[in-house]
């Protein structure tokens, strides 16, 4: 699905990502972790083909096709949907507006805003006032009516509350096409059978309480330092800081 192959990013002359190699295949989920400042937000920046950031070397392919100088609403077409940190207000754009352009007028907004707890901001505008966690449904309802083959989001769970970490990571798996059972539980759909792939920053890995990743990664100074498990990834994390994988880094040892 998704391919990089060793990417170097910038962000205004500044060398951010260094020969970062990553492959997400059809129907997997990997999940990105790392200190602050590390370049995991740029890295799916870069992918979703933000202009402030230039691909200094390396190639992007996805779905087997080299993507690496499209633009961003063509990357969007080619079904690259994403979660940014911090998106920014629209005014003069309601949220039904704007979730009808994501779906191309065949989304039922009604229905997907209902999934996402939004029905009474419909028609505000996008982002306008939106607390964090109003921001992290908002963003989930238009990706919701995009249906993205490539689901990125970058730190899902930041600023919202228990009850609604549920909400985002059913949204989510909604998204992934991948169950949810009422209690929250996610079924893991047989990965022969799943279509949608994601890659998602999280820094307390409590989103992967509703979705479960099949591969972690550390991103350390700019390069995956090491992959593996996602629980015993983050397990470690916890256990020992990111100082253990920056040894491992630092050794060139792979989880
Ligand atoms: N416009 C810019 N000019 C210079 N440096 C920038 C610019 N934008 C981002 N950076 C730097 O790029 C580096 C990587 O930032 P990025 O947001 O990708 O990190 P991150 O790993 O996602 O961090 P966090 O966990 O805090 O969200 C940071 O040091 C940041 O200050």
């Amino acid at each position: 699905m998704l391919k990089l192959e060793n990417l170097s990013v910038a962000v205004n002359n500044r060398p951010i990502l260094h020969d970062v190699n990553l492959h997400i295949k059809q129907g997997e989920v990997h999940v990105l972790f790392g200190p602050n400042g590390t370049g995991k937000s740029t890295l799916i920046g870069a992918i979703m083909g933000f202009a402030r950031y230039t691909i200094t070397a390396g190639k992007i392919y996805f779905k087997g096709q080299d993507i690496t100088n499209l633009p961003i609403d063509e990357r969007a077409r080619r079904g690259i949907g994403i979660m940014i940190q911090r998106p920014p207000t629209l005014r003069g754009l309601s949220v039904r507006e704007m979730v009808n352009i994501c779906g191309k007028n065949q989304a039922d907004v009604e229905i997907l805003a209902g999934k996402t707890n939004m029905l009474e901001f419909l028609d505000r505008g996008v982002n306008e006032g939106f607390s964090g966690g109003e921001l992290k449904r908002s963003e989930l309802l238009q990706l919701m009516a995009q249906q993205p083959e490539l689901l990125m989001l970058d730190e899902p769970e930041s600023g919202v509350d228990i009850e609604n970490i549920a909400v985002v990571g059913q949204a989510a798996n909604y998204i992934l096409e991948r169950g949810t059972r009422k209690n929250g539980q996610t079924i893991k759909k047989r990965r022969l059978d799943r279509l949608k792939s994601g890659l998602i920053i999280t820094h307390t890995g409590h989103i992967l309480d509703y979705v479960p990743a099949d591969m972690a990664h550390v991103m350390y100074q700019g390069t995956l330092s090491c992959s593996g498990n996602p629980q015993e990834m983050l397990a470690c994390i916890h256990d020992k800081g990111y100082e253990e994988c920056i040894n491992c880094a630092l050794e060139g040892v792979k989880i």
